[in-house]
C-alpha cells in the first residue's frame, strides 16, 4: 500500500464577494494520505476539476472511475482520457489497463481498494474541506428528514442566519436554488456546494442523509458538527435487499462518519440502539421515555400542535401549523439541534411558529370547499400509518385515501400499505403512484394482497389505476367534514410511466377536481 504525505489542507481555493473561484489543485494534495494500492506516472499535476462521468471530463480533469450498478467506471477511462483528463482513478489494476493501452497518453492511474471513498475524499479536498469551515448538520432516518430541514432553516431565520438546506426538495441558499434529482447527490456536488455557501456567507447547512448516500460513501468525508437521527421503518429494500443492511447503512451516520453532536430520538428501537453503541449522545429526544428533550401538556388540532417543550436550557411553549403527532417529534429533533447551536429558546419558538408547511407535507388544498383535502408525501407504510392516524383526528368526517406505490422500488411495502389504507381509512381508492418500468396493474395487485379478507370491497375500497381518476373520485365521494388525503407524490410534480416523466402534481390535480365538483371560478 502507498501513502502520499504533502503538507495540510488549505482553506476554500477563494471566497470573497459571493464568487467562488475553484484553483487548480496539485494532484498530490488532493491524494494526500489516501491508501493507494498502487500509482503509475507523476503525481505533480495540476488538475482544473474532478469528474466521476466521462461525459463531464475536461482538458486538466481528474476522473474518478466508480463501480455502478449497471456499468464499471472504469470502462469510461479511456473516455475520459480523450477528453483530457490527466489522471484517473479506479479499483482495476493500472498496470492491466495500461496493457490494455488505456493511459497510453501519458496520463497518472491510480489504483485504489475503493474508488467511491476515493471520489469523497478528493472531491472534499479539491473544494477545500468545506464542512470543516461550517456547521453542517446531517439528518438521517426513514421518515421525516425533510420536514426537519425546513424546521431548522426556519429557526435558523429566526436567529437572523443565512443558511442551506440539501434535501429531496431542492437545494437551496441565499438566492440559489436547484432542483434536487437525489436526496443526497455525490460527494462531489454536496461539497461543491457547501463550498460556494460558505463563499456566500452561510455558515450553517442543513443536509438529508440517505441510507443510499451512507452506503454509497456520499457523506464519508464530511465533518458534521451535528448528526440527527428520526426514526427506522421499511424502505428501500429494492436497494438495500435486508432490513439489516439498510438500518447498519442509517447507523453508520454516527458510527463511521465524523460527527460533533448527536441528536437521537430514542422512542425509537434503532435511535436506543444507535445510543447505546455510542461513548455519549449530546441530546436524546422523544415522547414515551424518559430524554433529554420532550414535550408536556400535548395538544393536536386540525389546526396543528401546541406543546411545552422541556429542555435541560429550560421550557418554552411550541405552536406550529404542522399537522400530527409525527410532527412533534420533528418539532424536538430540530429545536434540540438549534439549543446545541446556542440558539435561544424564544427564537427556536418563533421559528418553528413561523414555518407554515413544508411543500408536500400535509399540504391542504383549499378551495373554499367544506371537507380537508392534504397531499402528503407517506410512501413508506410506517409514514402511511402515522399521516392516517393524523387524519383521523383531525377529521370531523370520514377519511378517504388515495394511495399507490412506486415501481422499481422496495415491493415489500406495498402489501404493508395496502393493510394500513383499509384499515386505517373509511374508504381507500388504490392507484397508481409513479409506476416507472413495471407495470401498474401488478404493484396494484401487489397492494391488494395486503388487504384483509373480511374487508369488504364494496364498502371500504376500489382500484382507479389512473391516479387523475381516483383523485378526482376521492374528492367527488367526499361529504361535510371529511377529510382527502392523497398520499406518496407529495411535492413531486411529475409522474414517471415506464422511462418517460409526465408533467403532474397531486396539488393540481386535487384544485381541478374541487374546481370541477364545485364549479369554483367559473
Ligand atoms: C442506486 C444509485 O444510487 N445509483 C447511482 C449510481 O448509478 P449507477 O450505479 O447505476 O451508475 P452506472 O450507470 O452503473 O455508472 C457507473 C459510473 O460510470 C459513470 N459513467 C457512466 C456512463 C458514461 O458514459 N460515463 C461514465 O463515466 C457514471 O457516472 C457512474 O459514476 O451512480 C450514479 C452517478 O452518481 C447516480 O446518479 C445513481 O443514482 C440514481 C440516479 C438514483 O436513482 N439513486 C437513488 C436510488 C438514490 O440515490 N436515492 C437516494 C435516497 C432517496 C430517498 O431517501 O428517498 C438519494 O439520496 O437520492
Ligand atoms: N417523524 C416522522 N415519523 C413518521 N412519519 C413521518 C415523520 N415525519 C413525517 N412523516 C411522514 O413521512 C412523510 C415524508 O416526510 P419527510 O419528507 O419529512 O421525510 P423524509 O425522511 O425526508 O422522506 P424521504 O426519505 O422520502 O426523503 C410525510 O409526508 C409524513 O407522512
Ligand atoms: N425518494 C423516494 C421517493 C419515493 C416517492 C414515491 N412517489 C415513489 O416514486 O416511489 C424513492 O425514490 O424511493
Ligand atoms: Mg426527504
Amino acid at each position: 500500500m502507498i501513502v502520499v504525505k504533502t503538507a495540510n489542507h488549505d482553506e476554500p481555493s477563494s471566497a470573497n464577494c459571493g464568487v467562488y473561484f475553484v484553483m487548480n489543485q496539485k494532484l498530490a494534495k488532493l491524494i494526500n494520505g489516501f491508501p493507494l494500492e498502487n500509482l503509475v506516472g507523476t503525481l505533480d499535476r495540476d488538475i482544473v476539476s474532478v469528474a466521476y462521468d466521462s461525459r463531464k471530463v475536461e482538458p486538466g480533469s481528474l476522473f474518478v472511475a466508480m463501480p455502478g450498478h449497471h456499468h464499471d467506471g472504469s470502462r469510461f477511462i479511456a473516455d475520459a482520457l480523450e477528453r483530457g483528463a490527466v489522471a484517473y482513478v479506479t479499483e482495476s489494476g493500472v498496470e492491466d489497463m495500461m496493457e490494455q493501452g488505456v493511459g497510453a497518453q501519458n496520463a497518472t492511474g491510480i489504483h485504489v481498494k475503493d474508488a467511491r471513498h476515493a471520489l469523497a475524499w478528493v472531491s472534499a479536498r479539491f473544494h477545500g474541506d468545506p464542512s470543516h469551515h461550517m456547521e453542517l448538520t446531517g439528518v438521517t432516518g426513514t421518515n421525516g428528514k425533510t420536514t426537519l430541514t425546513y424546521l431548522l432553516e426556519s429557526i435558523y431565520k429566526a436567529n437572523e442566519e443565512p443558511s442551506g438546506v440539501i434535501g429531496s426538495i431542492n437545494y437551496r441558499y441565499a438566492d440559489t436554488l436547484r432542483p434536487a434529482p437525489m436526496t443526497t447527490p455525490e460527494a462531489l456536488e454536496i461539497n461543491r456546494m457547501l463550498a460556494e455557501m460558505w463563499a456566500a456567507g452561510v455558515q450553517r447547512c442543513v443536509m438529508e442523509v440517505s441510507s443510499h448516500s451512507l452506503a454509497l460513501k456520499r457523506v464519508r468525508e464530511l465533518k458534521f458538527a451535528a448528526a440527527v437521527f428520526t426514526n427506522f421503518s421499511r424502505d428501500h429494500l429494492d436497494y438495500h435487499k435486508t432490513l439489516d443492511h439498510y438500518k447498519k447503512s442509517k447507523k453508520s451516520l454516527f458510527l463511521d462518519c465524523t460527527v460533533g453532536k448527536q441528536v437521537i430520538n430514542i422512542d425509537d428501537a434503532v435511535g436506543r440502539e444507535i445510543a447505546s453503541e455510542l461513548d455519549s449522545v449530546t441530546l436524546t429526544t422523544g415522547l414515551e421515555q424518559s430524554v433529554d428533550v420532550t414535550a408536556e401538556n400535548v395538544k393536536i388540532d386540525p389546526d396543528g400542535v401546541r406543546f411545552i417543550l422541556k429542555t435541560p436550557y429550560g421550557d418554552t411553549e411550541i405552536q406550529s401549523t404542522l399537522l400530527g403527532r409525527h410532527n412533534i417529534y420533528n418539532i424536538l429533533s430540530a429545536a434540540a439541534v438549534g439549543l446545541i447551536q446556542n440558539i435561544s429558546l424564544d427564537t427556536i419558538a418563533r421559528g418553528v411558529r413561523e414555518l407554515p408547511r413544508v411543500p408536500g407535507r400535509f399540504e391542504k388544498v383549499e378551495m373554499g370547499q367544506n371537507f380537508i383535502v392534504a397531499v402528503d408525501y407517506a410512501h413508506t407504510d410506517d409514514a402511511l400509518l402515522n399521516v392516517l392516524k393524523a387524519a383521523r383526528t383531525i377529521s370531523s368526517g370520514k377519511v378517504i385515501v388515495v394511495v399507490g406505490c412506486g415501481g422499481d422500488r422496495d415491493n415489500t411495502k406495498r402489501p404493508v400499505m395496502g393493510r394500513i389504507a383499509a384499515e386505517l381509512a373509511d374508504f381507500a381508492v388504490i392507484t397508481s403512484d409513479n409506476p416507472r418500468t413495471e407495470d401498474p396493474n401488478r404493484i396494484i395487485d401487489q397492494i391488494l394482497e395486503g388487504i384483509p379478507d373480511n374487508i369488504n370491497p364494496e364498502e371500504r375500497y376500489m382500484v382507479l389505476p389512473e391516479r387523475r381518476d381516483a383523485i378526482r373520485f376521492a374528492i367527488h365521494k367526499a361529504q361535510s367534514g371529511d377529510l382527502v388525503l392523497i398520499a406518496g407524490k407529495g411535492h413531486e410534480d411529475y409522474q414517471i410511466l415506464g422511462t418517460e416523466k409526465i408533467h403532474f402534481d397531486d396539488r393540481e390535480e386535487a384544485a381541478e377536481a374541487l374546481q370541477q365538483r364545485f364549479n369554483v371560478n367559473g
